[in-house]
């Protein structure tokens, strides 16, 4: 049987909608269809239910609808905020009711969603709103689709690396963090860890934004044109589309970082470490600090080596490789026997020998040195318009030298990614980079800080809270790439 567009029907059967008698067909193309006085409407099941429940003889649709200007329109179309809304049929006969509910659970299990997730509550993150989004937007979306949720709050720094190290894995189908992008580091941190790192890193990961950096959410809801909000996180991970994502490995001696958003020396650090001290301005702690760093502008020596990716072999000057092997052995004492056998197993960056590639080199002095592996940095920040989620590559922006008000021109444009059109930029992709930070050009008794995803991972001499400890020392780092190595959820299939 078909229906007038010509799909082929599931089920077709009366039900009254408000009382009043319509034909209900659910298409399989997962289209559901029924006409009110109102005419024709219909619910795409893929994008736009979350699931159903029984209320005596009607069946409650739990689905989401987008809402623009406070006016409810389809979520098909894509685009806007979703919102809950549910829609009741009532079938005529207890048959009826059992067999659409067959039909519409049989749809819902083929589309492959997640039904068990462990999320992480952050609710020192951001604007401290991390719990209210998890009990106001979180809770209720997933249970309308009937999701299985195990929650933990995060109490520490770390918190979320430690629980993923230990947790059971099979016993969830992805782990989903309400946070910013720190909390998400973490995840893939604390996976990675793991003796089994080579099946964990394949565990779907999502952010339901409630930080004060929520770009990896942003840039994964803004590659299918849908606003960063709390409720189309949930509905993209809920639908449980998958992407792959490249991890970038953060090498100095034995001592490893894992990343998957952003790494950043000069300008941006400091704009983004330093401006903490005014962190009761809320998000303008950004733009205050920012001003202040262009007009009392700083620039660093160094140098920066990198591999380029096809296509941007122009830039730099050839040189060899100088930086470091990923360490195998060293030296142990027999009380450290337990923890380095358990370290050997987990991950130790891509396997790719660094020495027989073509690199690059550039030499300071620099105003920033800014590596991306994604579009947005942050909601406002549109860092590298050009950085795909798994092309093993990350989008390196650089400025050398740029006048002030320059400076601030190609600063206001970075709300739109305009900045990487300067004169004043080089933007290239590359497949690996070694950074040899130097000093401050005007005061070389002080160094600099080095910024992985909006945490300090070095400090030098002389900077802000210089005496805190770091994973890292103000030295030569490398960084690796391995593409698509981590699985996100997103909103379309990639
Ligand atoms: N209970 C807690 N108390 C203090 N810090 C915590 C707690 N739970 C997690 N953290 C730390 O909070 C940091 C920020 O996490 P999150 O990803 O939520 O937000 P962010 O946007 O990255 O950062 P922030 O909002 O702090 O600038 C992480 O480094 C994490 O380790």
């Amino acid at each position: 049987m078909e229906n007038q567009q010509g799909d082929s029907l599931i089920i077709s059967d009366q039900v009254k909608v408000n009382g009043n008698l319509t034909p209900l067909t659910l298409t399989t193309e997962g289209k559901l269809q029924w006409t009110t006085e109102k005419g024709q409407h219909s619910l795409t099941v893929e994008k736009e239910v979350l699931g159903f429940t029984i209320q005596g003889s009607k069946i409650i649709i739990k689905a989401v609808t987008e809402k623009r200007d406070g006016i409810f329109c389809s979520a098909s179309a894509g685009g806007g905020a979703l919102a809950r809304k549910d829609f009741v049929f009532e079938p005529l006969s207890d048959e009826s009711l059992h067999l659409w509910c067959q039909h519409l659970r049989d749809y819902i299990n083929s589309l492959g969603r997640p039904k068990r997730l462990f999320i992480f509550v952050n609710p020192f993150g951001g604007k401290k709103s991390a719990l209210k989004i998890y009990f106001d937007v979180v809770k209720p979306l997933l249970e309308d689709a009937d999701v299985q949720i195990t929650v933990q709050e995060t109490k520490y720094q770390l918190h979320a690396k430690e629980v993923v190290r230990a947790m059971d894995l099979t016993k969830y189908d992805g782990i989903v963090c309400v946070s910013g992008d720190g909390i998400l580091v973490e995840v893939v941190n604390g996976l990675l860890e793991r003796e089994d790192w080579n099946a964990a890193i394949k565990m779907p990961l999502g952010t339901v934004p409630a930080g004060t950096g929520n770009g990896m959410v942003k840039s994964t809801l803004d590659s299918a044109g849908e606003p960063c909000t709390a409720s189309n996180a949930v509905v993209a991970i809920i639908r449980g589309h998958k992407c792959s994502l490249d991890v970038a490995t953060i090498l100095q001696g034995d001592t490893k970082f894992f990343s998957v958003l952003m790494f950043a020396w000069g300008l941006v650090a400091d704009i983004d470490i330093e401006s903490e001290k005014y962190r009761w301005m809320g998000s303008a702690r950004l733009d205050f600090y920012g001003l202040q760093r262009m007009l009392c502008l700083r620039q660093y020596s160094g140098r920066i080596s990198f591999v380029p990716a096809p296509g941007f072999e122009a830039y730099g000057e050839p040189t060899r490789y100088n930086g470091e092997f990923t360490s195998t052995q060293s030296s142990i004492n027999p009380g450290q026997e337990q923890h380095v056998k358990a370290e050997q197993y987990s991950y130790q960056g891509p396997d790719v020998d660094l020495t027989n590639l073509e690199w690059r080199t550039i030499n300071g002095p620099f105003i920033s040195v800014w590596l991306h592996n994604v579009p947005w940095g942050g909601e406002g920040t549109m860092a590298a318009p050009d950085a795909k989620f798994a092309d093993g590559n990350l989008d390196l922006i650089l400025i050398k030298d740029c006048p002030k008000l320059g400076l601030l021109a190609l600063m206001t444009n970075l709300s739109d990614g305009g900045h990487v059109k300067s004169p004043h930029v080089m933007y290239l992709k590359v497949k690996a980079f070694i950074l040899e930070p130097g000093q401050r050009t005007k005061d070389p008794t002080r160094g600099g800080i080095i910024d992985i995803d909006g945490e300090v991972l070095a400090r030098g001499n002389g900077t802000y809270k210089h005496d805190q400890k770091t994973l890292m020392t103000y030295d030569k780092l490398q960084i690796t790439m391995d593409q698509g190595l981590a699985t996100l959820f997103c909103p379309v299939q990639q």
